[in-house]
């Protein structure tokens, strides 16, 4: 995909208290399904459990923390260590930087291996990311539901992430809004998402 390509106009909702871009096919059809392929082959995955009311919970899904070794996570009470760049994540990284005008030192992958897998209702407003911070969100493989709630007010948006597409999630909207990828069970593909960030560094 050539630079001219990737400045095509996103889409945009006019959604209050929230600022979404969405870039379909950011990735073109090949990049993408190889990048799939080795990501999915060449990762460590895991599956850590968080606790929930008291009782611990395998996540539905795998999972893998990457970026730069100042960039700690805590995650249900734990500080975890990221894993180092993988090469191919490490240029998307400086490609999504150089486009959103913005730095981001790490990324959460999550592999949903078929549509049973899923990630319910929650926002990414962990303090080490700051008040507003910007999350680029990048899809591949099997088109999932990505669905959007306002924590206040009963208005909610529905978007289908797709094979290579980016939404870019900034201002306001991890403060009034929650996310979630439901479980579709019928579907047996698997779908690969990372959602690029900037974590204030942990010394
Ligand atoms: O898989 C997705 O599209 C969403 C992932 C997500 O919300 C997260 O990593 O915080
Ligand atoms: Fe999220």
């Amino acid at each position: 995909m050539t630079r001219v390509d990737r400045q095509l106009k996103p889409e945009c909702w006019q959604l209050p208290d929230a600022h979404l871009l969405l870039w379909r096919g950011w990735l073109a059809e090949p990049e993408a399904c190889a990048g799939y392929q080795q990501l999915v082959q060449q990762l460590a995955w895991q599956q850590p459990s968080i606790r929930l009311f008291g009782r611990e919970h395998p996540i539905p899904r795998r999972q893998v923390w990457m970026g730069d070794s100042t960039a700690h996570y805590r995650y249900s009470g734990t500080s975890f260590a990221p894993e180092p760049w993988h090469p191919l994540v490490a240029m998307w990284q400086q490609q999504l930087s150089q486009q959103l005008e913005r730095p981001f030192n790490s990324v959460l992958l999550n592999w949903y291996r078929a549509g049973t897998d899923h990630m319910g209702w929650h926002a990414d407003n962990e303090p080490e990311l700051g008040p507003e911070p910007g999350i680029a969100s990048l899809s591949l493989g099997q088109a999932r539901r990505f669905d959007l709630k306002h924590r206040y007010q009963p208005w909610q948006l529905q978007l289908e992430l797709g094979h290579g597409d980016l939404l870019f999630m900034s201002g306001s909207t991890q403060q009034y809004w929650l996310h979630r990828i439901p479980k579709q069970s019928r579907l047996t593909a698997g779908r690969l998402n990372l959602t690029f960030r900037y974590i204030v560094p942990f010394v």
